[in-house]
């Protein structure tokens, strides 16, 4: 694996009120890197994807994507430069098929206008592209289906369908695990192992068996500082990290 750093956070901060969130927090993702980022909760995982997507601001530090500084970048510049974000919660639109939902992604990756449907249905490269992507999460059978109508595991899939048509650098996936069973789950687990290669993921994930399964090296966060950062074998075996998850999550 070529060690290019895709995403680079240097000694950031970031305080609410009394509690210091994200407190000197450095973090490198390589390019094809699956990088997880774990701890127990409260531990400030969410509030560092969100510094980096541009939804929070830090107080100090700095964040580079490809060597460059993205600190005064508006979220949607980020997007545009390759950062895709997947939320906790389900955020396509259920009223749409799932078709319509990737061709919006596919659409606004062009930089196309939102015309919506009627032209951009008819548009065949666009609608090949979205099918493709569709494919890719083996959700094309159902691409004429509404996403409302679908099973959650499933409307999961198409919004990683939807994040593969902005053809990221750097996916930020912010728990995709949650809510879904263990067939569900371990379908998930096998299509990010899949796209491996492909781009890097940061992945923020409370379920260890997918973490142990697809990170190639992990980082640990506690209070807000990175206690430790390591593969994910000697992540395992860290005193440390026994001990800050007591408690919590089985790492086992
Ligand atoms: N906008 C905000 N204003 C004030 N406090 C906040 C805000 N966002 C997060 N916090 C606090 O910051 C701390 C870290 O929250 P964060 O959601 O980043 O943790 P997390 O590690 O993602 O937790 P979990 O695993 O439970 O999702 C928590 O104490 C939370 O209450």
């Amino acid at each position: 694996m070529s060690a290019q750093p895709v995403l680079k956070v240097n000694q950031l901060c970031k305080r609410f009120g009394a509690i210091q969130v994200t407190d000197r927090v450095d973090l490198v993702v390589n390019s094809q890197e699956i990088h997880a980022l774990i701890g127990p909760n409260g531990a400030g995982k969410t509030t560092l994807i969100s510094q980096i997507a541009g939804e929070v601001r830090p107080d100090s530090g700095s964040i580079e994507l490809h060597g460059r500084s993205i600190g005064g970048w508006s979220m949607a510049r980020r997007a545009r430069a390759g950062i895709s974000r997947s939320y906790q919660i389900n955020s396509s639109i259920t009223a749409f098929t799932a078709l319509e939902n990737v061709l919006l992604a596919v659409q606004a990756h062009a930089g196309h206008n939102f015309h919506f449907f009627r032209p951009v249905l008819r548009d065949r490269n666009l609608v090949e592209r979205a099918c493709m992507f569709l494919d890719r999460v083996g959700m094309l059978g159902l691409q004429n289906a509404m996403v409302g109508t679908l099973a959650y595991g499933q409307q999961r899939l198409i919004e990683v369908a939807m994040a593969l048509a902005t053809e990221p650098g750097l996916m930020l996936l912010d728990e995709p695990m949650a809510g879904l069973g263990p067939a569900e789950s371990e379908r998930m687990v096998e299509l990010f192992d899949n796209l491996r290669g492909q781009c890097a993921m940061l992945l923020v994930e409370h379920d260890m068996d997918a973490v142990f399964a697809l990170a190639d090296r992990i980082s640990v966060l506690v209070y807000g500082q990175v206690l430790v950062c390591d593969t994910p074998a000697h992540v395992k075996s860290n005193p440390k990290v026994r001990e800050a998850y007591l408690g919590d999550e089985e790492i086992d």
